[in-house]
């Protein structure tokens, strides 16, 4: 059998009827009975059609316009979605955990705002169109209370912090201790950000943190770097407005040590300045970018020690944008990939994502189609000692270096993986089920 009959019989084989999900959608303060609510979507379902069931559900003014939201990863920034969208297949990018906490069904008996009391960090809400087509945002958040109080002790109403220089250029003393101290002190109240002159310096919180939303897009854009509290958005918007002001090229570097936070980093660079130039609506760059993402982790990401998701290489971004400064396109560039790791991995490492996938991820069938054998099969995935004894962990799985519940989350990096890879355009559409 050649390639191409091989990719026939496998798009054949795995050609199922639609899966139905239920997504939760959080209206806001659009509705007081409920948290959220449960709404029934295969991967067809328009965002459109998922506005109109939740606007009779909840019993909404039609005369007001109202659009969806999509709240992904670290920090809550937003996306509208285009009416056309389909929220399912934007869901199927997200993090297993994040997929099972948003898909739950209520408990026969369970009513629907007892589902979910804390919204998790991936989900979708339900916004209002204001009539002159912006998006009515409402809710507060700590972080905004953390200015309040600092304007308050600036005007001498509350008294000042020790320790606390936002930029580090304006310690009294300067050393290593008293860095170090004032890094501290202001990562325990939730600052992770510190400037150091026009340097940002930023320690990865490993957690949640509502500081990314549009409405500090907003509160960001077109600030002086300084004027507000640091931030990554600060930085963002400054090479973006220099670059409109002096017509120049602009250049971030993004540098830390391994797990330290560079690509969640490089994530929000780009998540601003796209958002700068499409007003918060998904572009097609975004979803383009969006979509390259898990491509290029699944042959270039790997588990290390340190991080479970690691760049085993190197990326250079070019973000292109009109002379009205609206997003053009991007160009992403890849090297120094770690091409040893192919061939050895350190203990408790693995090979890149992508071979997992296809062994672990892979169903029986797609397997068969592929000519796909059993893991012992592949020396470079078995994770040998250097010598050539077998890993103590022996087989299966262990010779794999996999760990419980690992085959679930591969079998949806899998699938995230073949989604991205059609909305980037690598996957024909059969492929899609
Ligand atoms: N600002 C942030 N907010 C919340 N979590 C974050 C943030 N930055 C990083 N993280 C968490 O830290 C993990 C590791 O970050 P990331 O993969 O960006 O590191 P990295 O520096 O690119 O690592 P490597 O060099 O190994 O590729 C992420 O998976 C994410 O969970």
């Amino acid at each position: 059998m050649n390639v191409d009959q091989a990719s026939t019989t496998w798009s054949n084989s795995i050609k199922r009827p639609l899966e139905v999900f239920t997504i939760s959608i959080y209206p806001g303060h659009l509705s007081e009975d409920a948290i959220s609510w449960p709404v029934q979507a295969t991967s067809e379902t328009k965002a459109e059609c998922i506005v109109n069931v939740l606007v009779e559900k909840l019993q909404l003014n039609r005369s007001t316009g109202y659009v969806l939201a999509e709240v992904r990863a670290s920090g809550g920034e937003e996306w509208i979605l285009d009416p056309g969208e389909c929220p399912v297949q934007r869901m199927m990018l997200w993090p297993r955990t994040a997929l099972n906490s948003s898909t739950r069904k209520p408990e026969k008996g369970e009513k629907a705002s007892s589902v979910q009391p804390d919204p998790p960090e991936y989900r979708f809400l339900l916004r209002e169109k204001c009539t002159d087509g912006s998006i009515h945002y409402k809710h507060s958040s700590a972080w905004l209370q953390e200015r309040e109080e600092r304007r308050m002790e600036e005007r001498g109403f509350l008294p000042l912090r020790a320790n606390d220089a936002d930029d580090l250029c304006n310690l009294p003393e300067l050393g290593e201790d008293t860095i170090l101290v004032n890094l501290r002190t202001r990562f325990m109240r939730c600052q992770i950000y510190t400037y150091a002159g026009s340097i940002l310096v930023a320690i990865n919180p490993f957690r949640f943190l509502p500081i990314y939303n549009p409405r500090y897009v907003q509160l960001y854009a077109g600030r002086r770097l300084g004027e507000l509290e640091p931030h990554i958005f600060a930085v963002a918007d400054a090479a973006y407005h220099s670059m409109l002001r002096e017509r120049s090229h602009q250049c971030l570097v993004i540098t830390g040590e391994s797990g330290s936070g560079k690509t969640q980093s490089t994530n929000f660079l780009i998540h601003h300045l796209t958002a700068l130039s499409q007003r918060g609506y998904t572009s097609g760059v975004e979803r383009t970018i969006l979509g390259a993402g898990p491509v290029l982790e699944a042959f270039g990401n790997a588990k290390t020690a340190y991080n479970n998701n690691s760049s085993r290489f190197g990326k250079f971004i070019q973000v292109n944008y009109w002379d009205n400064g609206t997003v053009r396109g991007a160009v992403v560039e890849k090297y120094l990939l770690e091409k040893s790791r192919l061939v050895s991995q350190e203990k408790r490492e693995r090979n890149y994502h992508v071979f997992y996938y296809l062994l672990a991820g892979m169903s029986e069938d797609e397997k068969a189609a592929l000519h796909l054998s059993h893991p012992s099969a592949y020396t470079y995935l078995t994770h040998k000692e250097r010598h050539g004894h077998p890993n103590v962990n022996g087989q299966d799985t262990a010779e794999m270096n996999l760990g419980a519940g690992d085959s679930e989350e591969l079998k949806h990096d899998y699938e995230r993986l073949k989604l991205a890879m059609e909305m980037v355009g690598f996957l024909p559409e059969t492929c899609k089920q």
